[in-house]
């Protein structure tokens, strides 16, 4: 299985794009513990409907901070025994990363008991060894972006999941952004809880509207900058994939264009203030980047997403994620490892090919599953196989 690394993939800027190149995993999902060696740019794994591909990419979203491509609950993603409780779970790689080769380590806290009860949804990061002080730690060495069958109806479904992808857009160019994102999120519940509560402490609620505003200014800019410089990339398009203009809708992000940051947010703690109605009365909606959405205009057919068949809009988000990659390469040097579940059976094969020639000049590494390995025979040595099936993985 294993074969001499040829080291990191070098971008056209010549730059190293971090690469995965030794995956374990152990009590992961359907798989007790498996291993794998993994050095080409494109890693491709095929094997029937329910073994066990999809948990391999999203072993490898855990080697970034964050809940991984499913989105799982810590405790859910151990192997479910037969009294129905999770396992620990662990995931391992060496990692051409960001900076230089390092061994990352990432699996649940088995807490005190080191019985998994007391870990709860604790995870446990260690970089080289050592235990880091939180998951962030892993957005030093690398960047993960990827596209799922779930996020077919992206365009189709409420606007949480785009603002979320959009977010994730923001993440791997600016990693504090999931930082304040939260913070965002948890003083925005947090005034919440204290107007149910009756809460009259008018320095608490001070405090908390500031944290709110300033956040939700910040936010609002890191995503209007990441969706200007995106279009840049996306609006002419990637191959056969059309291009595609990114539309940020919020109040906040339309207002930081025409006022500045301060401005905006002071408005927003004058507005949040107002609303408190301490009397008793319903508080007013507060107006925020959690209320946003992301618009995307298929620019060939000047069609809004939504309105374009299902095959167009997963072209629109395969040229999304592209450009994506593109503007990695174009802005830190690195091509981030791009995880792509089922793309392939969506494409006819000219399609098909050509994605991989795009995703082949793009320098980085990409992960692909399939159940048939026709679907990539134009990959045929450049990629590196992999038959899985049924919780285990062996070349192929
Ligand atoms: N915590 C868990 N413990 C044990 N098995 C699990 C756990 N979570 C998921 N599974 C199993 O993993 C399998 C699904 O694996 P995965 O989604 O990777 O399949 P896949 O190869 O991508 O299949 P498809 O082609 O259908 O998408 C299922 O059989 C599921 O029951």
């Amino acid at each position: 299985m294993s074969r001499p690394s040829p080291g990191p993939a070098l971008t056209s800027a010549g730059r190293v794009s971090p690469c995965v190149h030794r995956l374990s995993v152990t009590a992961f999902r359907n798989y007790e513990s498996a291993r794998i060696e993994t050095e080409a740019p494109a890693v491709v794994l095929t094997g029937p409907n329910g073994a066990g591909k999809t948990n391999l990419l999203e072993a490898v979203s855990f080697l970034t901070p964050g809940r991984g491509l499913r989105r799982a609950r810590i405790s859910e993603v151990g192997r479910a025994g037969p009294d129905g409780n999770n396992a620990n779970w662990a995931v391992a790689a060496e990692v051409d990363g960001l900076e230089g080769t390092v061994s990352v380590g990432t699996g649940r806290d088995p807490g005190p008991e080191g019985d998994g009860r007391a870990g709860g949804e604790k995870r446990l990061v260690r970089i080289d060894g050592a235990p880091a002080k939180s998951q962030s730690a892993l957005a030093d060495h690398l960047a993960v972006s990827w596209l799922t069958p779930q996020m077919d109806r992206l365009f189709i479904e409420g606007a949480s999941n785009r603002r979320r992808f959009l977010d994730r857009l923001v993440y791997t160019f600016d990693p504090e952004h999931a930082g304040r994102v939260n913070a965002y999120t948890h003083a925005l519940r947090e005034r919440a809880r204290l107007l149910k509560n009756g809460t009259r402490d008018r320095a608490w609620f001070a405090a908390l509207e500031e944290s709110i505003a300033e956040k939700a200014v910040a936010i609002a800019a890191a995503r209007t900058g990441l969706v200007a410089r995106l279009n840049m990339e996306t609006e002419t398009g990637s191959g056969p994939f059309p291009g595609a203009e990114l539309m940020l809708e919020g109040e906040v992000e339309a207002d930081i264009q025409i006022r500045p940051a301060l401005a905006v947010e002071d408005g927003l703690k004058a507005r949040l203030e107002a609303g408190r109605r301490m009397d008793g009365g319903e508080p007013a909606p507060v107006p925020g980047p959690h209320r946003s959405d992301l618009a995307v205009r298929h620019i060939p057919k000047d069609m809004m997403a939504p309105h374009c068949s299902t095959g167009e809009q997963k072209a629109l988000l395969i040229a999304i994620v592209l450009g994506h990659a593109r503007l990695g390469a174009q802005e830190t040097g690195a091509v981030p490892v791009l995880l792509l579940d089922e793309v392939a059976a969506h494409l006819d094969s000219g399609r098909r090919s050509a994605l991989y020639d795009i995703l082949l000049a793009l320098g980085g590494q990409v992960w692909m599953t399939g159940t048939d390995r026709a679907l990539f025979a134009s990959l045929e040595g450049a990629g590196q196989f992999f038959a899985v099936e049924d919780g285990a993985v062996r070349a192929d």
